[in-house]
């Protein structure tokens, strides 16, 4: 008879990783209420997303994560193999994505930002995570295609370009206004549902989300930084009329179709980011 090994093996730190990444995204998606997002209470905006959804992408994209937190630590350097290698493993990540949704977009702009931050992440980089992951965007994949995606149109129409840029900036939504929100609702002893929401709300209020502006142009995406920034000046989450501002911007995004998806991607960029830090995956992670 053997005897049952009860001794797991350790993760690895690409797995340990990927772990993080895709509980991000379950706290993000199962965070509520969220203005016009899938959350626990509904589908906010949408007609073919649902939280079951959600997980069920969120899920699915563990493998991608893990491989590009692997390509990282294989090629141990930013620079063109390594963008590449993502920008495939991203792409692979996307068809499992689809496959597992049967055709939704549930995830894409977080496959950008998270795929990103792991990978710079396993880099254990001597700058920032952030400040990493913005190296690696900056590099142009010649393999990626270019479609005329949601965010390529609203490029061209409004000049926004969106998750890209918000990446190769080093993502100020989430250092300059997600992670500090996120620190003092906490230290204000907010409770930790109501401080993710205000770190959504903080991210909401200067974003320029192409999600909002391909639904509902420039007039959603004000009522989108105005409502949040709204909230936040009635006290934010916690506070009975800081909820009730934020059930208005919820009914106000719903009926204007404004659903904030790239914001709630950076929201989970910021759990993750708050998440490598507090388990000291890499010292000074921003
Ligand atoms: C470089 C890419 C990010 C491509 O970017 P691009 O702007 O060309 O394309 P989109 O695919 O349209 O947009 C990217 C998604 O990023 C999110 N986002 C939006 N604004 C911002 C912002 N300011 N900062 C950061 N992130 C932002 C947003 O994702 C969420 O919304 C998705 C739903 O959007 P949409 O498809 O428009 O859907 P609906 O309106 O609901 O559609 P209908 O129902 O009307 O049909 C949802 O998925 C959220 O995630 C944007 O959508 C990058 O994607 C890329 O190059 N990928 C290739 C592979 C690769 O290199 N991968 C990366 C390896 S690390
Ligand atoms: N909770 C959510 N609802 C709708 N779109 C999203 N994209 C990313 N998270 C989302």
């Amino acid at each position: 008879m053997h005897a049952i090994n009860l001794h797991a093996k350790p993760l690895s730190l690409a797995e340990r990783l990927a772990d993080l990444a895709v509980d991000a995204l379950i706290d993000e998606a199962d965070l509520s209420p969220k203005p016009a997002l899938v959350d626990r209470r509904g589908n906010g905006a949408h007609t073919d997303l649902h939280l079951g959804l959600m997980h069920a992408s969120a899920l699915a994209l563990w493998p991608a994560f893990k491989e590009m937190a692997e390509a990282a630590q294989t090629t141990g350097e930013v620079g063109l193999p390594l963008r590449e290698a993502i920008g495939r493993i991203g792409r692979e990540g996307e068809q499992a994505m689809l496959t597992t949704t049967n055709g939704v977009n549930t995830h894409r702009g977080a496959i950008w930002a998270l795929g990103l931050l792991v990978t710079a992440a396993a880099l254990q980089p001597k700058s920032t995570v952030a400040l990493c992951a913005a190296r690696l965007a900056l590099l142009d994949d010649r393999y990626a295609p270019k479609p005329l995606s949601h965010g390529a149109q609203v490029a061209q129409r409004y000049g926004a370009r969106g998750a890209r840029e918000e990446a190769q900036l080093g993502f100020p939504s989430v250092l300059q206004r997600g992670l500090p929100q996120l620190k003092r609702s906490r230290q204000n002893g907010h409770g930790e549902q109501n401080a993710r929401l205000d770190a959504l709300l903080a991210i909401m209020t200067e974003l320029a989300d192409t999600c909002v502006l391909y639904r509902a142009g420039e007039p959603g995406l004000h009522a989108m930084q105005s409502g949040a920034q709204a909230v936040l000046d009635a006290g934010g989450s916690a506070s009975l009329s800081g909820r009730r501002r934020l059930h208005e911007l919820d009914q106000q995004l719903i009926a204007l179709n404004a659903s904030p998806g790239g914001a709630a991607d950076l929201l989970a960029a910021t759990l993750l980011l708050d998440r490598i830090e507090r388990d000291g995956i890499v010292q000074g992670a921003f």
